[in-house]
């Protein structure tokens, strides 16, 4: 449904830019999960799509028509959840459903109609007359997610939604954008929650300086990496287990991603004979997060 191609962006006067040669694509019945540390250029990317910035290189299309041409003829066709909470506070969960329908050219039985969908589908019909403000945090998102859905887009983006929520109501919200692509809308889905991205993601882009490092299916993703033996144990000679393969100190964890040909059987079995005790080891493919990890590098992003 949405095809990006070599998208290319640089803020004014800055001296790199924030995108830089981006392709992906998104497709309806599809939860792509886009991935990238502070600075990578997720929400430049989701400005693009919210209409809030213009493509200077490259291009963005929708169903095959040019992204501004597609807004002008249906500007409710792509929906942004962003992540800031995007209500009024001081009405009511109603009126705030009301306010964004009307201001969505929703009238009649069809507002009527949209409202009563999106609320029960957030599961807010409890809380139809509570000020806004006065919602919890995950009653918060579920608002968010209520009036992003209210013109009923085909695709919608979802800007880290979960943030500040508990696990109920993260579980609650999964399930409920899983459902959305379900449904057969194209949904997009940033998310510093590794996890979420693994649970209900179909396809992961993982994006860097603008880049995109990883395009594919998170089977693939997950498939094409090597073993990863992790071990926790206190006081494990690291530089003895180099011979195995790649070694990483995480805390108290030592992950050792096997080197073609080594068996977790012997990495285990050398952690045995420098006599320490080992509380936990497991072994499996890579995460997504170990992925992650390795194409981002571990460095801080302060920028
Ligand atoms: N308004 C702006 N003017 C100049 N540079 C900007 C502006 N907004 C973002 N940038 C720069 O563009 C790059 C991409 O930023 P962007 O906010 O898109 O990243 P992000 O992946 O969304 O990060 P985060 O996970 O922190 O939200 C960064 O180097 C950032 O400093």
């Amino acid at each position: 449904m949405l095809a990006i191609d070599g998208l290319g962006f640089r803020y004014p006067g800055a001296a790199q830019a924030a995108l830089d040669g981006v392709s992906l694509q998104a497709r309806r019945g599809s939860v792509l999960g886009l991935l990238g540390p502070n600075g990578a250029g997720k929400t430049t990317l989701i400005s693009h799509l919210a209409g809030l910035l213009p493509v200077q290189r490259g291009s963005v299309q929708v169903d095959g028509v040019p992204l501004a041409d597609s807004r002008r003829t249906n500007p409710t066709r792509i929906a942004v959840a962003p992540q800031e909470y995007a209500f009024y506070p001081m009405l009511t969960v109603a009126e705030n459903l009301a306010c964004f329908a009307a201001a969505g050219r929703l009238s009649g039985a069809r507002q009527r109609d949209r409202i009563a969908a999106c609320t029960a589908f957030a599961q807010l019909e409890r809380f139809s007359n509570v000020r806004a403000e006065n919602l919890s945090g995950g009653l918060k998102r579920r608002l968010n997610l209520a009036i992003a859905l209210l013109p009923e887009p085909e695709l919608v983006l979802f800007d880290e939604p979960t943030v500040g929520v508990d696990p109920q109501s993260r579980a609650f919200l999964l399930d409920a954008i899983r459902s959305l692509a379900t449904a057969g809308a194209a949904v997009i889905y940033t998310s510093h929650y590794m996890e979420e991205i693994e649970a209900i993601a179909d396809r992961v882009v993982i994006i860097d300086h603008g880049k995109v490092l990883r395009d594919g299916s998170l089977a693939e993703l997950l498939s094409d990496g090597p073993m990863v033996v992790s071990v926790r144990a206190e006081g494990v000679d690291a530089v003895a287990l180099q011979s195995f393969g790649e070694v990483e100190a995480d805390g108290s964890v030592l992950r050792v991603r096997l080197a073609p040909g080594r068996s977790a059987a012997a990495v285990l079995a050398a952690v045995e004979t420098q006599g320490v005790s080992i509380e936990h080891a497991e072994v499996g493919r890579h995460t997504l997060e170990h992925l992650f990890m390795s194409l981002t590098k571990r460095s801080l992003r302060d920028d």
